[in-house]
């Protein structure tokens, strides 16, 4: 007998057992492949997990899969590995996990995009044909008319696109000899850049040689590197480096950044200096790009696979080196669904893989560190910026007291002034879009709070809109208070659209950019943006932690980071941590060329500890005496933690759920596993919903996985609740 094991697109924990299709006896498809089966009183897509010889059911209660999908395989017999791995660690059902490994398209029963598709020309008669000839059929003239201006043919899909149905009309043409089928190529001929890259624009510096040098000598084999290198020493040509030569040694590899706004400035680096085609997976994209691009992985012909954290599910059949940029970013973990980690699954892809993965960073996340520090990772630095680029001289300036135009003290103002009489560049960060995040009434004290979360909304005056950051519900701007009907309405605080407008005037004659996530909803913005900035074309970029990320932009000198107090007293442990991070990115986009930086933080609290430290002794000082505080706590990485997470439009159902959850653990009996709470979630409402949760920690990863599984297990046995959403999310990174 033979068994197809298979994943349903469903959120069920099971694999589901089907005979094989009555009617294709002789084709047996691989593990990966997805299959039409039936499933209740509907069709499903499912994915072949695995082959057996024999179900647990008995055969007659086995249904026979409905028909096959795919001609090969989608994933290989490693990214199913890693897949199920991943569903196993994050406690997600396999069925929801494997199918986020696909494309959107391939999640349905949509065939392959084909290379090939079929189309129709003109024959050399329809060619000499006189279109008048005819003119009493008018869907066979303009099908004709468009065939004669294309002469290597039209494929139907776009015939049809232009014309609408037009299969009666293409019978007539043929039949009279006009035109003929014939087969196109769907993928537009990918520029297959063989030469061999070209030099490289500079020799390495010594430690840029060594970096690469260990890296490569791991070729072949599993090994983890932390590449902590300070902002502008170079990890990109060090990256570069790494993937020519794997490229040349026949083998792909996989680069994963956070943000959809570094892969175009990435892809450029990389597409000048690598041969053969690179596949790009991002969001931005369209699903057709998105498949071809996975397709153009998969088939092993994309010697680089550049790509946000989805693309760690990619297929690579010649996988050689994983590398992930900017290893610290949060984005690098899906916070919805299916909440995996790309930087960890990396390692555990690389492993299974046996080849090397790099997290490259300035300011490694104390995770990272903390595996570098215990030998896990070989620790590779780069402590140097690259050329004549010094480390940019990061200053506090105390605005208690100052009088501050457009948010900015006199001090900052006149430091800008100067770099862009000199011809430089000036970044001005400020991490709040919108243009105040508070309105309120001066009369009676109404605050503009959001109607689903518990939340203020901010105002966006462009739009003449009150907005929730939170759930995106807006509002038209009153122009009384709600409470009082008063007339004196005020707005508190600055954001990004403020600081702009109150900028133009001090600046007046200086060209200016916002940069932020409103500025840039226009598909190419971005682009265009860091395009001008790094052109020079812009003397003052303002925007918010967009700017941040790994930009190399060498014209600024400037840095002026606005209002970053708030983040000092955040309550979330991991606060401190992402607040220096963000200090020094920013900072880092400072005098990376041979014109010195320097950076100028404004704040009320000059004598905090974090900047203190920061100041003194750098990122490094910092993570080290942070790493002892989350030692001292009792705080990840040396704990180990997972949140459940539970959300209603009832006040209680969340709550009530989750403490019968904590009943369900203690009966498991593992004292090792402790399991705080429940309580409502820091915004206990958002959209609506009422949120709480239940976290649990535990000194042992192994432990708190066995925990975790039996656990959910009995969870998803429970009875299931009217409007009661439930998610498990497996190293945490949000708390809220
Ligand atoms: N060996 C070298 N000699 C001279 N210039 C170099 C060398 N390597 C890199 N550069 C240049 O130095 C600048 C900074 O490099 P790159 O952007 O790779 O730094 P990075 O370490 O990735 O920085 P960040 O972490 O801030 O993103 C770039 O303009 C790059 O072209
Ligand atoms: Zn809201």
């Amino acid at each position: 007998m033979i068994i197809y094991r298979v994943a349903v697109d469903a959120p069920l924990a099971a694999l589901f057992d089907y005979l094989p299709p009555i009617d294709a006896a002789d084709a047996s498809p691989a593990p990966g492949s997805r299959l039409l089966v039936p499933f209740g009183h509907r069709q499903r897509v499912g994915i072949l997990i695995e082959v057996r010889e024999e179900s647990a059911q008995p055969s007659d209660k086995l249904k026979a899969v409905e028909r096959l999908l795919d001609p090969r395989p989608l994933l290989g017999p490693k990214d199913l590995a890693l897949v199920r791995w991943a569903a196993d660690y994050y406690q997600q059902p396999l069925g929801e996990a494997v199918f986020t490994a696909l494309p959107a398209r391939l999640r349905t029963s949509a065939p392959l995009l084909d290379e090939h598709e079929p189309g129709a020309r003109a024959t050399p008669l329809g060619c000499a044909t006189a279109l008048a000839d005819l003119a009493r059929a008018p869907k066979q003239r303009a099908v004709l008319a468009l065939l004669q201006r294309a002469p290597a043919g039209l494929s139907l899909t776009k015939l049809g696109a232009q014309i609408g149905d037009c299969r009666a009309a293409l019978r007539a043409l043929r039949e009279k000899g006009l035109i003929a089928s014939c087969t196109l190529e769907r993928r537009e001929p990918a520029p297959q850049v063989t030469a061999p890259s070209p030099p490289p624009p500079y020799p390495l510096t010594d430690e840029q040689s060594e970096a690469t040098a260990s890296i490569q000598e791991a070729f072949g084999r599993f090994q983890a590197f932390l590449l902590d290198g300070v902002t502008g020493s170079g990890k990109t040509e060090v990256y570069i480096r790494l993937v020519q030569a794997l490229i040349e040694q026949g083998r792909q590899a996989l680069v994963l950044v956070p943000e959809i706004g570094l892969t175009p400035q990435l892809r450029e680096r990389f597409s000048s200096r690598v041969s053969g085609p690179i596949a790009v997976l991002h969001s931005a994209r369209s699903n057709t790009e998105r498949e071809r691009d996975w397709q153009l992985a998969a088939r092993g012909e994309a010697g680089l696979l550049l790509g946000t954290r989805s693309a760690i599910f990619a297929p690579l059949p010649r996988l050689g080196l994983i590398l992930v940029d900017e290893e610290h970013d949060p984005s690098l973990k899906q916070q919805e669904g299916f909440r995996y980690s790309a930087r960890d699954l990396a390692v555990r892809r690389a492993q299974l893989t046996s080849c090397p993965v790099v997290l490259g960073t300035a300011t490694p996340s104390l995770e990272t560190l903390h595996n570098a520090r215990a030998n896990r990772y070989a620790w590779l630095r780069l402590r140097h910026r690259t050329g004549q680029a010094r480390p940019p001289a990061i200053s506090l300036l105390d605005i208690r007291r100052q009088p501050l135009r457009a948010g900015l003290s006199n001090v900052l103002r006149s430091h800008m002034r100067a770099e862009i009489d000199a011809g430089n560049q000036v970044l001005l960060f400020l991490n709040r879009r919108g243009y105040a995040p508070v309105f309120t009434c001066h009369s009676c004290g109404w605050v503009g709070g959001c109607r689903h979360c518990d939340a203020r909304l901010t105002l966006h005056l462009r739009q003449k809109r009150l907005w929730c950051h939170h759930c995106d519900w807006s509002q038209p701007l009153p122009t009384r208070c709600p409470e009082c009907q008063g007339l004196d309405l005020r707005m508190l605080g600055q954001g990004t659209e403020r600081l702009e407008d109150e900028l133009r005037p001090l600046f007046p004659d200086v060209s200016l950019a916002r940069i932020d996530r409103d500025s840039t909803r226009r598909k190419g913005e971005l682009t265009r943006l860091f395009d001008a900035a790094r052109k020079g074309e812009i003397q003052i970029l303002l925007g918010t932690q967009m700017l941040a990320k790994g930009h190399d932009f060498p014209g600024v000198t400037l840095v002026g980071i606005l209002d970053l107090d708030q983040s000092l007293y955040a309550s979330d442990f991991r606060a401190p941590e992402r607040t220096a991070q963000l200090v020094i990115q920013v900072a880092g986009r400072a005098g990376r060329a041979e014109r010195p930086g320097r950076v100028v933080l404004q704040t009320r609290h000059p004598e905090h500890p974090l900047l203190q430290s920061l100041l003194k002794d750098g990122y490094g000082g910092f993570a080290a005496q942070e790493l002892d505080e989350r030692r001292a706590a009792e705080l990840p990485p040396f704990m180990h933690l997972a949140l459940a997470r539970a959300d209603a439009a009832d006040e209680t159902l969340a709550l009530d759920f989750l403490r019968e959850a904590r009943r369900l653990g203690e009966r498991l009996d593992e004292s090792r596993v402790q399991l705080l709470g429940p309580v409502p979630a820091p915004m206990e409402r958002r959209a609506g919903r009422y949120r709480a949760q239940l976290l649990l920690q535990c000194a042992s990863r192994p432990l708190l996985q066995r925990f975790l599984r039996h656990w959910t297990h009995a969870l998803r046995q429970l009875p299931r609740r009217r409007g009661l959403r439930w998610s498990l999310d497996v190293d945490p990174q949000d708390m809220l």
